[in-house]
């Protein structure tokens, strides 16, 4: 379900606005709307933000982030479009609903916190519920409680001035949580402060997201970081969103030129993940197939071991070829009892790329991908594992990639394959 909904909404600043607006309508390019003295700060940006989801919005600076949140928070009216929360038209709403509105279904935390210096960590965490008309003792629970899940228990009664730039974060985030809105606009939140500490809020925001299951509409300039965190990511440019996606579906299939710049510098080992650079198994063979049946499949897909499934395609393991031949000699019946014990372990579909290089380090063979009841989604080849990353990056292990790369480089020169599934 969308809990927040834009529908062309438009921002523009100058003086001949309607003028712009209608030439913008009528295909007009944005460079053709600035010589007329307006800046198209955004233009026609249509999305949902679904019930419980970290929606980030990423761009470079002036590309219109800020003046998008500041709409959605109703702070700014919209010069065209409409702007949905919970299904209600905020420019439809007179000044004193909107301001209710705001209230209790929207919390925003700021780049620069936005605490109240001389109001002690308590208060500042009580605030929205405060504006709300919450009793003292029932807000200051609440705060307390709230303090306490961003780790500053203890810390109540000081003053925002004695805390450190992540301390006074986390006491946005316990404000914002403590309002008790669905709804959590968060501005460049992190960019001010160091990166071991931003990668701590991260996690703490990504805790607290899985508990609470809030709606979150974050705005940030850095792609690793709306990349680490976002459910959808919207890649904004010169005020427009020129895509929308997971961050695996604009790395691996960037809507534009643009968007693919953007990415390339990305760390692709730590988005990615497994069920994304996975391929079909060429050969699976029912565990109950007889090894001559199964021997006959491999030869003719050129491929010395076979997964092993049952009939609901759970994973049972996997055979290679020679064995299976020395079975057929053997007269044995079935395939079960040849399963290779060596196998690498099969990982999750959500499992990131990074921690693949070891397993496809340990084993020549593909490594399995099962979900939770052990059915077989795919398969992961070295040479697909290499293939999907382009060109390797630098933050993974170099001995492990050693590993890696060299067999595949030997058997490339060797202008043959020892196993494909
Ligand atoms: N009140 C205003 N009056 C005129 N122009 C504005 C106003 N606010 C923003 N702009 C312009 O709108 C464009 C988008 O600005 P906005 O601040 O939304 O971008 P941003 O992506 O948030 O950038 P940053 O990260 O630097 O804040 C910019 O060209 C900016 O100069």
């Amino acid at each position: 379900m969308s809990i927040l909904r834009a529908e062309g909404v438009t921002k523009l600043f100058g003086r001949k606005t309607t003028e712009a607006q209608r030439r913008i309508k009528n295909g007009a390019d944005l460079e053709e709307i600035r010589k007329i003295g307006v800046t198209p700060a955004v233009v026609d940006a249509t999305f949902e933000v679904k019930q419980g989801e970290i929606f980030v919005v990423m761009g470079l600076s002036g590309s219109g982030k800020s003046t998008l949140i500041r709409m959605l928070n109703g702070l700014l009216p919209a010069t065209a479009g409409s702007i949905e929360i919970e299904g209600q038209d905020i420019a439809k709403l007179p000044p004193k609903a909107l301001r209710a509105a705001r209230q209790n279904k929207v919390s925003m935390v700021f780049q620069h916190f936005a605490l109240f210096p001389h109001r002690t960590v308590l208060a500042n965490a009580a605030y929205g519920l405060e504006v709300r008309g919450v009793t003292k003792e029932e807000r200051e629970k609440t705060a307390r409680e709230f303090l306490k899940l961003v780790g500053l228990e203890g810390w109540e009664s000081k003053l925002p001035g004695q805390l450190s730039g992540g301390m006074k974060q986390r006491v946005g985030l316990a404000r914002a949580l403590a309002s008790g809105t669905d709804i959590i606009l968060m501005d460049e939140a992190f960019s001010a402060l160091d990166p071991l500490i931003r990668r701590e809020v991260q996690d703490l925001l990504l805790d607290l997201q899985a508990r609470f299951g809030k709606t979150i509409v974050f705005i940030t300039h850095d792609l690793n970081e709306a990349m680490r965190i976002g459910d959808r990511i919207a890649v904004m440019r010169e005020g427009r969103i020129v895509q929308i996606g997971t961050a695996e579906e604009i790395l691996t299939d960037p809507a534009n030129d643009y968007v693919a710049q953007f990415v390339a510098d990305v760390d692709r080992t730590r988005v990615l993940t497994a069920s994304s650079v996975m391929e079909k198994p060429l050969v699976t063979v029912l565990a109950t197939t007889g090894p001559r049946t199964a021997l006959r499949t491999m030869r003719e897909h050129q491929t010395s071991a076979a997964f092993v499934v049952s009939r609901d395609r759970k994973l049972r393991g996997r055979v290679r070829a020679t064995k299976v031949a020395d079975a057929v000699q053997d007269g044995v019946d079935k395939l079960d009892g040849l399963i290779d014990a060596e196998d690498p372990e099969p990982v999750a579909p959500d499992t990131p790329v990074a921690e693949l290089f070891a397993r496809c380090a340990e084993s020549d063979l593909p490594v399995p991908v099962t979900d939770e009841d052990g059915t077989l989604l795919g398969v992961i080849p070295r040479v697909t594992l290499l293939a999907a990353l382009g060109a390797i990056n630098t933050q993974v292990d170099d001995a492990v990639v050693q590993d890696v790369v060299a067999p595949e480089l030997a058997l490339t020169k060797e202008g043959g394959k020892s196993d494909t599934d």
